[in-house]
């Protein structure tokens, strides 16, 4: 089964001139982290909105753990399958004058699985004063804050909103293994959402990215990362490649630089190996560059 299956979705603000989310669909298989990537504005927020039922969609589906997320939002559907959700947005999640200790109290009588000896290992482990109230938080310990209570009642499935930014490398790298260590038992699945790609890097199974609302590349990172490489040489090398060997360039003085199709290159041109960032930014600039020119 797929935790989340995603298909065809529509979505357009009132008074947007364009889509938020313009069909798209994607797949996060049971037991796998799915990365979502995209510029600021891309669609990845009200994506993970629309999965967690919280915004309404236009068109298209959305399955979650086996369930159709619309049907449970208009209760049509018994939606207790959200027990299983644990979401983290990247904004405010808790009243102001709330304690965490407080926060733990409520959740134990909102989840029926509610571990409070897991939550205090996390208030722990996070360095969190369950006494102190949730304005007094700072932003990286109030996103801490929102991980523990999404990680203490036994989910299976993690929506991660930006859930690593604004955290120090080093609470970041301690999540990161927690996150993994969740996704070892083939039940457990994430969807993360981070411009922080090389945390999607150490732990993504799949990277969907997503570019003006639509989807525009998804595949395994594996995949992903061996299927690109950046080539440098002059501006008319490039032009004599073959078609669809470049997916985006630039130019300096020194000559181009261009993120190419390792398959459709030459095996005499030395290709260097390629960061998820510099795939993006590639695909993102060729993507509105073809905009420009069919202008
Ligand atoms: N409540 C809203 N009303 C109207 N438009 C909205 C609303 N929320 C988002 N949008 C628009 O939908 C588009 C996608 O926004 P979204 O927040 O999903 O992007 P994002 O990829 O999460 O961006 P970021 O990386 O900056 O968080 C943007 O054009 C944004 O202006």
């Amino acid at each position: 089964m797929e935790a989340i299956k995603v298909s065809n979705l529509g979505k357009r603000y009132k008074k947007s001139s364009r889509p938020s989310l313009d069909n798209v669909s994607l797949d996060l298989p049971q037991g796998c982290v799915l990365g979502l990537v995209g510029e600021n504005g891309a669609g990845k927020t009200t994506l993970i909105k629309a999965i967690t039922g919280s915004v309404k969609f236009d068109s298209g589906s959305i399955e979650v753990l086996g369930h159709d997320i619309d049907a449970a939002s208009q209760n049509k559907t018994d939606d207790r399958f959200r027990q299983d959700i644990g979401t983290v947005l990247a904004e405010d999640s808790f009243p102001e004058i709330m304690t965490a200790g407080m926060i733990g109290n409520v959740m134990k009588s909102i989840y029926i699985n509610w571990d409070s000896a897991c939550y205090n290992r996390y208030l722990e482990k996070f360095g969190l004063d369950s006494k102190k109230k949730y304005k007094e938080y700072s932003r990286g310990m109030k996103m801490k804050l929102s991980i523990a209570v999404a990680m203490s009642h036994n989910a299976k499935l993690l929506l991660l909103d930006e859930a690593t930014s604004g955290l120090d490398p080093v609470v970041r790298d301690q999540l990161l293994d927690e996150f993994n260590e969740f996704t070892r038992d083939e039940n457990h699945s994430i969807l993360i959402s981070s411009h922080i790609t090389s945390d999607l890097e150490k732990i993504c199974d799949y990277i969907a990215f997503i570019h003006e609302g639509r989807i525009v590349m998804c595949d395994t990172k594996d995949a992903i990362l061996d299927k690109y490489g950046i080539l440098h040489c002059t501006d008319d090398v490039l032009a004599e490649l073959e078609d669809g060997a470049v997916a985006g360039s630039k130019s300096s003085d020194y000559g181009a630089e261009a993120l190419v199709v390792r398959s459709k290159v030459p095996d005499t041109f030395d290709i260097s190996p390629v960061s998820l960032d510099d795939i993006i930014v590639y695909i993102a600039r060729g993507i509105d560059n073809s905009k420009e020119v069919g202008r």
